[in-house]
This record gives structure tokens, sequence and C-alpha cells, in this order.
């Protein structure tokens, strides 16, 4: 299959990592996201907070471009999302992840979590090229997994390992953003911080960019670099 061909990045040295303007996603006659700007720069955690239901997890969904936005832009390193095709998009998506909010719920139960990690390589034809057992290997080894966490299945790992191994599946793409989806509101709070600290970590050592959906006020202000509140669809708060 040949590659598909890409515009070519327009992106100046001052440019945001992610730059959206005026987003719109409606589900029939229900406008959840109106018209929602905001920007991220490279190695930044912002916040997206908001009550249920005001539309953060359709913004996400639109800026990852799982769902397509009714209207407006979704710049990523340059290059203008919603006006690509699909084909054109794959070989971007690799650089935006998404870490979700149930550690088990993204991990397939049929597959061992070495197997998990490693699908993305596989299915972007990078296995050999990206080292593939090695650099498995040392993602696990990174977010603080054994060898023999590799070798089990999801249900046989605690939640805090298991969204270990979610943000390893994440990371195998060499991504520049992750948009984390409430990544610690479902597990223990005493296994909260040890992956709060890993996010920090990685962050600090990759100059990964953080778009994190998040409710407790305590986690944003020590986590967050900056915070972006929706009611009913819009910005209230910058
Ligand atoms: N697939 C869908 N079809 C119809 N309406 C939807 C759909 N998904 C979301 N909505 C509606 O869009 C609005 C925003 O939902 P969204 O899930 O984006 O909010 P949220 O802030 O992420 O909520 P939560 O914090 O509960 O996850 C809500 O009114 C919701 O009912």
């Amino acid at each position: 299959m040949s590659t598909p061909v890409i515009p070519p990045p327009r992106r100046a040295a001052d440019d945001p990592l992610l730059d959206v303007r005026d987003l719109v996603v409606r589900y029939g006659p229900v406008t959840a996201v109106d018209h929602v700007s905001f920007t991220l720069e490279a190695g930044e955690t912002l916040a997206l907070d908001g009550p249920s239901g005001c539309g953060k997890s359709s913004t996400v969904s639109a800026v990852l471009q799982l769902r397509r936005p009714d209207a407006g832009e979704v710049r990523f390193e340059g290059r203008e999302l919603t006006a690509l095709t699909e084909r054109e998009l794959r070989p971007l998506r690799p650089r935006m992840q998404p870490v979700f909010q149930d550690p088990y719920g993204s991990l397939s139960p049929r597959h061992r979590i070495r197997d998990a990690v490693a699908e993305p390589l596989r299915v972007q034809g990078r296995w050999d090229d990206a080292g593939g057992p090695a650099r498995v290997a040392e993602l696990l080894d990174r977010v603080g997994l054994e060898p023999a966490h590799g070798d089990r299945f999801p249900h046989e790992l605690s939640g805090g390992q298991c969204q270990r191994a979610g943000i390893a599946r994440a990371l195998v793409s060499e991504p520049r953003l992750l948009v984390l989806d409430e990544p610690v509101s479902a597990l223990d709070p005493s296994v909260r911080a040890g992956v709060l600290n890993l996010l920090a970590g990685l962050q600090e050592e990759l100059g990964l960019a953080y778009l994190f959906i998040c409710h407790d006020p305590a986690v944003v202000r020590h986590f967050a670099d900056r915070t972006i509140e929706m009611r009913d669809g819009r910005l209230v708060a910058g």
C-alpha cells in the first residue's frame, strides 16, 4: 500500500503544539461543544474541568479526531486535522494518544500485557524498526512494571498496574500529546499518587504535553500548568 500524501506542516517555531479554534460538536439537536477554543504548548499540562455532561469527553474526542467535529479547527503540530482524510490522519494518530479512566476497559482482556503494549507498533508496521521486544521491555520497566507482569492478562493485575500498562501502550508510538481522561479517578486513592508521579516524570523526561480531564481540585492544583472549565458546552474560565 502506498504511503498517503500528507500536506506538509506549516508550523512556525512559536506555534502551539495544539491549537483548537471554535470547535463545535453536535449530536442531533444537542450542541455538546459550542465554539470552544484553547491552545496547548509542548511539555505543558492543561486541565479540562467541568460538571458531568458539559462536553469534556466530546471535546477530547474531537481533538483526537475519534469523532469528527461539526465545525472548527484542530491544528496539531502545524497540521489542520479536520481537513485531512482518514488515510491522511493515520500516520499522525500515533502522535496523539488517549489514556482512559477505566484501566481494564482500555486493554483487551484476551491479550497479555506485553502484546497489548506491542500492538500499536505492529498495527503501524513499525515492530522491527522500533526494536519491538526491547522497546516493549524498556517501556514496561519505565512505567514501573516487572517483566513478569508482561506475561499476565489485565485481570491478573491491580488497577494501578493496569493503568501503568495503558500508559506504556500509549507511549509505545512516541506521542507528543497524551489525552488523559480522568486517568486516576477509578484507582484506589493509595495508588493515585504513584501514577500521577509517573506521568509527571514521563512528561519531564519526554517533553510530553497533557490534555487532562480532571475533577479533583487537589490533583488539578498539583499537576496542571493551566485550567480551563466548561459549562453547557462552552468555556467559562481560562
Ligand atoms: N453519543 C451521543 N449521542 C447523543 N448525545 C450525546 C452523546 N455523547 C454525549 N452526548 C451529550 O453531549 C453532552 C456532552 O457530553 P460529554 O460526554 O461530552 O460530557 P462530559 O463533560 O464528558 O461528561 P462526563 O463528565 O459525565 O463524562 C451531554 O449532554 C451528553 O448527554
